[in-house]
């Protein structure tokens, strides 16, 4: 049986709205639309749209803190709206851009309310939070108040508040939103680890797709409450034809370089320029064309994001875009 299982999923909020003086006007919006898919345990699945497309009302049906309108949902075999105490031991939610830590206690004593909290056994808190604190770097942090972390430290702060009592699955809204390089790269490297080490099922909400590229091996783009595409990374970069983009700074301000195979010229900036690739290609054979032919300084990678991934794929009306996607 899948782990997380939707069938023609559906949330429809009625909201009013004055539609002149004195008159109220009801209208529907299907935040999410009849949407189904399954996840088998220890999948990394990443769950991305455009803005207002329904990600975060999926996840709040997958913990239970909305009540679907249509359609049957069920994570471990539990029914979320019904029994959301029941499924609360089982998952663990981190939301990137709230954080569910106290704000003027120390961390630790965050871990503390939710040891009670989910009755988390002894020796079992202790050893997860032993672990959260090695793999996350958090020994220094545990005696500094939340508002005192930095937005990295925090979000690290977050997720291991999260899995204190071993949850089977993970929700992740925006984990690395804001976050610098370093700290990205390791909220990403223990994200791996739980997963390889535990098998936690994580489904990642995200607008960086590096995130995914490095740790989905599946992904699913929902728009206007619809599933457009349930597959992996390079199947979608394929349909949108998207293009990842080779930053160049040059020693000198030079013409623009259009003798490149496999790359295009898209704009230039004093000595830096910007040439596109398809995202399915290899950037190695492009940055020694270069490099061999051009006094080089330095140079870096810039994967497309997502807005520009789903627009590319979204060229036709949204049906035939379906169609041609599913
Ligand atoms: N409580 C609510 N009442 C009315 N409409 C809502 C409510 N919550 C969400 N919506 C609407 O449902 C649609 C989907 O919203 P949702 O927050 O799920 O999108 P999202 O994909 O998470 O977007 P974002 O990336 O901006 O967080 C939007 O049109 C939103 O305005």
């Amino acid at each position: 049986m899948p782990f997380i299982e939707l069938e023609k999923l559906e949330k429809v909020f009625t909201v009013r709205r004055r539609a002149g003086l004195l008159r109220r006007e009801k209208k529907e919006v299907r935040a999410v639309d009849g949407i189904s898919f399954a996840v088998e345990r220890g999948q990394m699945v990443g769950y991305i749209g455009p803005n207002g497309a329904g990600k975060s009302t999926t996840i709040k049906m997958l913990t239970g803190i909305l009540t679907p309108t249509g359609g049957r949902l069920r994570v471990a075999g539990i029914d979320p709206a019904r029994e959301r105490t029941r499924l609360a031991q089982r998952i663990g939610v981190v939301f990137g851009q709230r954080t569910t830590l106290w704000w003027d206690l120390p961390l630790k004593d965050s871990y503390r309310l939710a040891h009670r909290m989910y009755r988390i056994p002894d020796a079992r808190y202790r050893e997860n939070l032993d672990r959260c604190v090695d793999l996350l770097q958090l020994g220094d942090l545990l005696d500094v108040p939340v508002r005192q972390l930095s937005l990295g430290q925090r979000m690290r702060g977050d997720i291991a508040a999260a899995l204190l009592h071993d949850p089977e699955v993970l929700y992740l809204d925006e984990p690395t939103i804001g976050l610098d390089v370093v700290s990205k790269a390791r909220v990403r490297d223990f994200l791996r680890h739980l997963n390889a080490e535990r098998g936690t099922t994580v489904l990642l909400t995200t607008h960086d797709l590096t995130d995914i590229e490095q740790l989905c091996s599946r992904v699913m783009v929902i728009d206007h409450g619809r599933l457009m595409y349930d597959g992996e990374l390079a199947g979608l970069h394929a349909v949108g034809e998207s293009e990842r983009q080779l930053v160049v700074d040059l020693e000198r301000e030079l013409p623009p370089i259009t003798d490149v195979p496999g790359a295009r010229f898209v704009r230039s900036e004093g000595p830096r320029q910007w040439l596109a690739f398809p995202a399915t290609a290899s950037a190695a054979p492009l940055v020694s064309a270069v490099a061999a032919r051009y006094p080089l300084l330095d140079l870096s990678v810039r994967e497309p994001d997502i807005e520009t991934v789903i627009a590319k794929m979204y060229g036709g009306t949204r049906d035939e875009r379906r169609e041609s996607l599913m």
